[in-house]
């Protein structure tokens, strides 16, 4: 079967090949900010704090202006349509402020999920109409790479093969919008970890949810070398008695991706799910050292995982900058040596980072 009608130019594919590798280059991750203003809401509830637009933009501002050597750990910021307008206190944008840390400024382009009908509660994810006229405003508004999250679940009957085939088509369709106007796309199916299920279930139907984006994406003409992989990790579910470890967990994750990821793909950037802080770190450094064949750069693209600490020390008190600021570098430069498999555990982590972040049926 000959292939007459290349999807991009060799320039395209160059310059979506560069970013990506930018993204993850040396023990870099991402810093998922993008929370909608819903999720946002819940996290400010939390510390007690009202999800206003400015109190939004204050704590942003603060991960934002931390010191510039987070872009050792940092390679890019997801951001929310709302956040990549928005300045500082003393008028830069956001999106300048990272690019001159020498961060990639990526952007959040699913616009929820929707039920699909005649399932158990199953959904798909909406945003593909008027995608591309969206990425192409946000390529000339600063953003070089895009987000999109499918979700699906492990329960009774879940996830169904209409559940995974339509939400591996729906990223396969988004990533090749994403890359037609130049923004690396991120493929998220998440496998969330509501359930009783065990890790060797989570193992089993991560690889089949796998197995089927990367079978849509080569359907859909998508250029692996310009993408990045947003997957769960394998772990148990959330209410399952029994308890692994993160050798455990590295083993298995390593082997499911190892099974379905194909090695042209420069990175995967694993979401924290709800893990605790601390656990997210010690997960994503089993899985950089674990000795199986890994072609892949394996880090991070975590957003409770990096900010809970930084939400609880911040309290919405611009007095707290400085704790604030330290909580979130903390965290960054820990996983910055996760992904290099070169995290040591002091012992000394704050009460906050080792509390579990999970959030029950956590679509948005
Ligand atoms: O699981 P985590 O690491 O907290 O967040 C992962 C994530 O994809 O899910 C959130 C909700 O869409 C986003 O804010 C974020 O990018």
């Amino acid at each position: 079967m000959a292939h007459q009608f290349p999807a991009l130019t060799s320039e395209q594919k160059k310059a979506l090949a560069e970013t990506a590798r930018r993204i993850v280059a040396n023990g870099k991750g991402i810093l998922a900010a993008d929370e909608s203003v819903g999720t946002m809401g819940n996290r400010l509830q939390r510390i007690k704090v009202e999800n206003t637009e400015e109190n939004r933009r204050q704590f942003r501002e603060l991960l934002f202006t931390v010191d510039s050597s987070v872009s050792q750990s940092i390679g890019g910021v997801i951001l929310f349509h709302e956040t990549l307008y928005q300045k500082d206190g003393q008028g830069k944008l956001f999106r300048d402020i990272l690019k001159e840390k020498g961060i990639v400024v990526g952007i959040k382009l699913d616009q929820g999920v929707a039920p699909l009908a005649g399932t158990n509660k199953e959904t798909t994810v909406q945003g593909l109409d008027g995608l591309s006229e969206r990425c192409a405003q946000y390529k000339k508004d600063g953003a070089d790479f895009g987000k999109w999250r499918a979700v699906l679940k492990i329960d009774n009957q879940c996830p169904s093969h209409l559940a995974i085939q339509e939400n591996a088509n729906t990223l396969a369709r988004y990533a090749s919008i994403c890359q037609q106007n130049g923004l690396v796309p991120i493929v998220e199916p998440e496998v969330i970890p509501d359930g009783s299920h065990d890790m060797e279930h989570c193992q089993y139907v991560t690889e089949k949810v796998l197995a089927a984006v990367y079978k849509a994406l080569n359907d859909h003409h998508v250029y692996l070398e310009g993408t990045l992989l947003k997957p769960n990790m394998v772990t148990a579910g959330h209410a399952c008695t029994k308890k692994y470890a993160p050798e455990q967990v590295a083993m298995a994750t390593v082997t499911a991706l190892h099974r379905t990821v194909p090695a042209a793909v420069p990175g995967i950037c694993f979401l924290s799910g709800g893990m605790s802080e601390e656990d997210a770190t010690l997960n994503l450094n089993a899985i950089n050292l674990c000795p199986l064949p890994k072609p892949w750069k394996l880090s991070f693209s975590y957003g409770r995982a990096l900010q809970a600490s930084a939400l609880a020390a911040w309290g919405g008190k611009a007095e707290n900058k400085k704790a604030t600021q330290e909580a979130f570098m903390k965290r960054a430069l820990a996983n910055s040596q996760a992904a290099k498999g070169q995290y040591v555990h002091t012992g000394s982590s704050g009460s906050t980072s080792t509390q579990s972040l999970f959030t029950a049926s956590y679509t948005y």
